[in-house]
């Protein structure tokens, strides 16, 4: 390695989509310094995601820690948009909207029109979809590449890093720097397999979950109290299912479904009425438990 193949040369950011996972990512790259830049569909959306992302930030501040000068510089490094034509200068742009793989194509195509940097990386925050797909729908499959964060982005050490069959060697290493350099993250690297590292263990695990409360072997309390005080987890399986998201877990399961078929992957029932029902858990309030 040379002088400076540790530093990161990723200080411009777009995140596309200011949901949970977005306005999560947002938030970690501000305060790591970064200028970034937010991108949502409708004004109205975007009002709902810099609520939601500057609010996090002021509990940073309320529990001290940051400081109320790195709130406001944090908030100053923050814009937001509705139009993807201002993404033009971007060094990298990761892509958080919702699992489906149309949407997220459209997006991509798109940035690749819009991002006029010859360098510049274009990431995508799926959890399932195959990153190829995104890849060739670009001029430049070889600077496309997945950086999955967790949730909540801000409290989780972890990224995984997914580079497709046609992800540049380059790219992938500027992309583990960003990860590890930029944001201090911890970065593993996983094959273009759907749910990677992480979710391939963890959605089973949630379904079983479903399923066990589905058929009535226990209460919701009692999953959910065996997994955390049986297991030390921080969360039992329905509640973090709730953290997820009901239409996220669902739309993962699907994606491992049709690629493996395994019935291990097979969203139960009980999940998919849920999501039918607009129970989708923390996030509209309601889903194995309610909200405020
Ligand atoms: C589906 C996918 O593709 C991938 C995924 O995301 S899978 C989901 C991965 N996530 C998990 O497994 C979450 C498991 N749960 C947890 O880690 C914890 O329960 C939790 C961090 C969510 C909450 O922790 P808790 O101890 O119950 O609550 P709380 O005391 O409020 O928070 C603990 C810390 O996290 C911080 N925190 C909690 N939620 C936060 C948020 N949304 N944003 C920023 N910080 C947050 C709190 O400020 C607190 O920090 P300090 O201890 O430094 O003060």
């Amino acid at each position: 390695m040379s002088e400076g193949d540790d530093v990161t040369d990723i200080e411009r950011v777009g995140v596309v989509g200011c949901g949970q996972m977005g306005a999560g990512i947002a938030e970690v790259c501000a305060r790591a310094g970064l200028d970034v830049m937010v991108a949502e569909t409708t004004g109205e959306a975007l009002e709902i995601g810099r609520t939601r992302l500057f609010n996090s930030l002021s509990k940073a501040a309320e529990r001290g820690k940051i400081s109320e000068e790195e709130l406001t510089a944090t908030q100053d490094r923050l814009n937001f948009t509705t139009d993807l034509g201002e993404f033009a200068d971007r060094d990298l742009v990761i892509e958080a909207v919702v699992e489906n793989e149309q949407v997220k194509t459209e997006i991509f195509q798109v940035l690749d029109q819009v991002v006029t940097r010859q360098d510049a990386i274009l990431a995508s925050n799926t959890s399932s979809i195959p990153l190829v797909k995104l890849a060739v729908a670009t001029s430049r499959p070889d600077q496309v590449i997945g950086i999955h964060f967790f949730n909540p982005a801000p409290v989780q050490k972890l990224v995984e890093l997914i580079p497709a069959l046609t992800t540049s060697e380059g790219t992938l290493s500027r992309a583990q720097l960003f990860a590890e350099k930029a944001l201090g993250k911890h970065a593993i690297r996983a094959q273009d397999r759907s749910g990677f590292v992480v979710n391939a263990l963890l959605i089973p695990y949630l379904l079983s979950a479903i399923r066990m409360f589905e058929s009535g072997i226990a209460s919701r309390e009692d999953i959910d109290n065996g997994m955390e005080m049986g297991c030390a987890h921080p969360m039992g399986p329905l509640k973090l299912s709730d953290l997820i998201g009901l239409d996220t877990v669902a739309s993962v399961a699907y994606s491992m479904y049709e690629e493996f078929k395994e019935p291990l992957y097979a969203a139960p029932p009980l999940l998919q009425r849920m999501v039918d029902a607009g129970r989708l858990g923390r996030k509209t309030g309601s889903g194995f438990y309610t909200y405020d």
